[in-house]
């Protein structure tokens, strides 16, 4: 076999049929072949995916292996995976700071359990490898650093906030500056500055995802919250059951009023496994992923009711690190993963800088 065979033009065609199923296009157009290289038929490519949390990942890996074993040559191939979180610039544009993506976590109502699901998912991606920041902006009830079992910000760090790190997220909450048990009366304008300050004024470093808890419902708060940070997207949370549905698909409008993209539908709750084996759906059944096909949005998983995440909760070790094996854990990392996709399909809406791609060897 001639060694010319595996020129750039052939391996990249190959290359070309490669398709992110999430991200709907071929890898070479995404950008994701940064490097090829060719030694005595042995074919090393590094693939940059668009997030380390990426659930397509040993798919995405086996199916550049294939195409490039299928051309006459090729003896064996190297596939490098490596992650580089996709994102829109907007944040870094509008102010300053380097955050890829910012994702608001959003409920119709209070008590569907928002925040349980806003902490879990910031510590899931972090697993991942991604670099997270979590924001806790909840004002009528901080509970982020209770479920995170953090109580102080480290001391200042010349003009900034330091945000607490918790199980390799960086987290920052409106609980830390007001006294326990006291109400916090903000009104529009004070909680534009108050987010605003949270952003700028806070030593975040450079952070993948932003996860923002926002207060629930449609009121002054989460409005005037939303509309203060250029927000990749926003994920709404609901119970399974009609009137938390209605209520969150005034919300889910809220953010299209906005101009927000809605990355998705989570179903809190679903449903409680009896020790039999057997299946309560103590809230109703499917009104997560009715609302998601009503709004033609993504239905990114539903969440079973358990004690665990409960306890996770209230003792500061969130489920998806103290019970991983444990279903909801499980439900949790999933949703996870297809959120972090959503992210990159709502950060690539953009153009594509032209691959970049060396050939040695
Ligand atoms: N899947 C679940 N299984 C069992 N308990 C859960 C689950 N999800 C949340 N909880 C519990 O439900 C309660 C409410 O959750 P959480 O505080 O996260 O709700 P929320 O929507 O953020 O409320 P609010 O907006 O009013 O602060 C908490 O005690 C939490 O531990």
């Amino acid at each position: 076999m001639s060694p010319d065979a595996l020129s750039k033009e052939s391996l990249l065609a190959v290359l070309r049929q490669v398709k992110d199923p999430e991200l709907g296009r071929d890898i070479v157009s995404l950008n994701m072949v940064r490097h090829l290289d060719v030694m005595d038929g042995v074919v090393s490519v590094e693939i940059v995916l668009t997030t380390p949390a990426c659930p397509l990942r040993d798919q995405i890996q086996e199916e550049v292996r294939a195409a490039l074993m299928a051309l006459p040559g090729v003896k064996d191939v190297k596939v490098n995976l490596q992650a580089s979180v996709a994102s829109d610039g907007r944040i870094r544009g509008s102010l300053q700071l380097p955050v890829k993506n910012a994702v608001a976590v959003a409920s119709g109502k209070g008590g569907v359990g928002k925040t349980t699901v806003a902490v879990n998912l910031a510590v899931a991606l972090a697993k991942e490898g991604a670099a997270v920041g979590l924001l806790d902006a909840d004002i009528y009830g901080p509970n982020v650093p209770t479920m995170l079992g953090v109580d102080r910000l480290p001391p200042f760090q010349g003009e900034k906030l330091v945000p607490a790190e918790a199980f390799g997220v960086k987290v920052m909450s409106i609980g830390f500056l007001v006294p326990q048990g006291k109400p916090l009366i903000w009104r529009g304008p004070m909680l534009h500055s108050a987010i605003r300050q949270f952003l700028s004024d806070v030593a975040w470093g450079e952070l993948d995802y932003l996860i923002i808890d926002l207060p629930p419902g449609t009121g002054d708060a989460p409005l005037s919250l939303a509309q203060s940070i250029p927000l990749t997207g926003a994920v709404i949370v609901t119970l399974p059951q009609a009137v938390s549905v209605e209520d969150a698909a005034r919300s889910l409008e809220m953010f299209r009023e906005l101009n927000v993209p809605i990355l998705g539908v989570i179903e809190n709750m679903s449903y409680l496994e009896l020790p039999d084996g057997s299946r309560m759906d103590i809230f109703g059944e499917g009104g997560g992923k009715r609302l998601a096909q009503k709004a033609n949005v993504p239905f990114l998983g539903s969440i079973p009711m358990d004690p665990a995440v409960r306890i996770g909760g209230d003792h500061g070790s969130p489920v998806v690190l103290a019970q991983p094996e444990s279903a909801p854990a499980r439900a949790l990392v999933d949703i996870a993963r297809r959120l972090a996709a959503q992210i990159s399909i709502a950060a690539l809406q953009g153009e594509q800088p032209l691959p970049r791609i060396e050939i040695t060897g």
